[in-house]
């Protein structure tokens, strides 16, 4: 089965175009099979599988090991197939419809476990998840007790990620009590040692916790992802749902942990949507895997508009400093862009209007000639006026929500966030990036309190959305902030390492050249 690396190269794979004989470019889409049992109330299972697949753009077939009869209330019967079509269904797909990534759910017999795992030889696909699906979130048990035996010692040894919730955590490590994060850690140590190449060990069941806990490892380092957890019954289907995303992610070719971190983006993005939707009179609803179609809040404020790895080297100008120095605006942009800054704000607190104006309306045009986004920062109104890429603001600016009306959807809004709950809010009213800091203690912006590297850390691993760090960075401490290595941490926001110098060219290029380094170094 594949490694990280192996399905990143799926994104070559599946994004190929091919000239067909009569001259049309031919597309081969990225393609999940699910292998799950069929839920009649379409929260769960293959139902879920395919909307959640086809929500991210990613073609879903399907094999049905079982179809159920169950509603919000519960399960009222299981009804496994026969292995042999069961097996019948994984040669047609197999052998026939270049599958990039097989996701797997109820696995109803060993029998069919096994069946699953002869075909995987057969036909080997770029990687495996493994939803390890015996006891649903209602408590319902889907899977008998041999079952269990082949999953630890037949299909978790082929798989490259496995996504117990903490029920199929502890029955995996046969009954052991799980009841704390410490536990859960231990947990997915354990289970990584039964061969799985990547384990995610949901927290959603831990009880005394306001925050939704996962923990994620991948053999060599531990990822907790700690978020609030959202107040809604209807999570029914949440387990297949990621296991979906995450399979859907990894045949679009990303690596395992921004797959996993996407799939958690697009579950919670779901639930939150559908937090108040009524289906049924059970406890556990179904929630909306189709919500990014029905809303447009939802649909594009994270769209293609924003690609995050452009917070890597982030330029602000700072009028007084570039005053200080002897240059314009906008000469002071262009150096930075040709020393390899990835985005610009304007940041000219002091500047009239009209000037201001001016300005940006030429920064745009270098920008836009060199494939840089240009922000604004504060005022909406320039931004709108020359028709920048976004704004960025602060918690006592224009809220988000506002500006995201003003804007509309494509455009980038980054706001400034110290705690978690103020990067909660950023997520919720449609912010594309966080904007944190100071990291370090700065001249460049009065009474900014400073909140250090464990700041930083800790809200970029409760932040759902892309954080760039700012605030006193400059060549001698970059190093220590790109090397924290946190989910989430996308790059550095500087004014004066830049702008209060002689050179900004030369500047720029240094720190680019020295953040390469420290990426290459930290990817090696
Ligand atoms: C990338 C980035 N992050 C934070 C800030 C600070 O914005 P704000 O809190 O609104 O403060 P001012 O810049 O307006 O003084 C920023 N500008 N850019
Ligand atoms: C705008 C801003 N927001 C938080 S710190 C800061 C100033 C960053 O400037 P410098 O990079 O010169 O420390
Ligand atoms: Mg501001």
């Amino acid at each position: 089965m594949a490694t990280v690396k192996n399905a990143l190269s799926t994104r070559t794979f599946s994004v190929l175009a091919t000239v067909g004989n009569n001259g049309n470019c031919k597309r081969k889409p990225p393609h999940v099979l699910t292998v799950a049992g069929s839920d009649s109330g379409a929260g769960a299972g293959i139902q879920a599988d395919l909307k959640a697949c086809g929500s991210l753009g990613v073609y879903c077939s399907s094999v049905v090991t079982a179809v159920t009869a169950q509603n919000t209330v519960g399960v009222q019967g299981v009804h496994p197939l026969p292995e042999h079509f069961v097996a019948a269904q994984l040669r047609s797909v197999l052998s026939d419809m270049e599958v990039d990534v097989v996701k797997t759910g109820m696995l109803p017999s060993i029998g069919i476990l096994r069946v699953l795992c002869e075909s995987l030889k057969e036909f080997p696909v770029q990687a495996l998840v493994v939803d390890p699906v015996m006891v649903s979130t209602s408590g319902d048990v889907l899977a008998g007790t041999s079952t269990l035996d082949g999953f630890r010692d037949e299909l978790l040894p082929m798989a490259d990620i496995v996504t117990p919730n903490l029920k199929e955590a502890a029955a995996l490590l046969g009954g052991l009590r799980l009841e704390t994060v410490a536990d859960m850690h231990h947990a997915a140590r354990c289970i990584y040692n039964l061969g799985p190449k990547n384990v995610l060990v949901k927290g959603g069941d831990l009880p005394d916790t306001s925050d939704a806990i996962d923990i994620f490892f991948d053999g060599k380092q531990c990822h907790e992802f700690r978020v609030p957890r959202i107040k809604t019954r209807n999570t029914h289907g949440t387990g297949c749902t990621l296991a979906s995303c995450i399979a859907a992610e990894l045949a679009k070719g990303s690596s395992m942990l921004l797959a996993v971190q996407e799939a958690k983006r697009f579950v919670e993005g779901a639930l939150l949507y559908s937090r108040d939707m009524v289906i049924g009179s059970g406890p556990q609803g179904p929630f909306d895997q189709l919500y990014k179609f029905k809303d447009q809040a939802f649909t594009s404020y994270r769209g293609e508009h924003f690609d995050p790895n452009s917070l890597f080297l982030y330029a602000v100008t700072d009028w007084r400093m570039n005053k200080k120095w002897g240059r314009g605006i906008v000469d002071a942009v262009k150096a930075a862009i040709d020393g390899g800054a990835t985005i610009i704000q304007l940041r000219e607190k002091e500047a009239k209007t009209g000037d201001f104006l001016g300005a940006a309306e030429a920064c745009k045009k270098i920008c836009q000639s060199n494939h840089v986004p240009l922000l604004i920062n504060d005022r909406v109104d320039i931004a709108l006026a020359c028709d920048a890429d976004g704004v960025h603001v602060g918690q006592s600016d224009m809220p988000v929500s506002k500006v995201r009306k003003l804007l509309g959807p494509n455009k980038i809004i980054g706001v400034s966030c110290k705690t978690l709950e103020q990067a909660e809010r950023a997520w919720v009213d449609g912010a594309d990036y966080i904007g944190c800091g100071g990291v370090f203690p700065t001249s460049t912006k009065e009474n900014n309190i400073t909140i250090g590297l464990d700041g930083l850390k800790a809200l970029c691993s409760a932040s759902k959305l892309p954080v760039v760090a700012i605030g006193g960075i400059k060549k001698g401490n970059a190093g220590s902030v790109m090397e924290l290595g946190v989910p989430n941490l996308k790059g550095i926001a500087v004014v004066s390492a830049l702008f209060d110098q002689q050179c900004v060219l030369t500047e720029t290029r240094c720190l680019h050249s020295l953040l390469m380094d420290i990426s290459a170094s930290t990817m090696a």
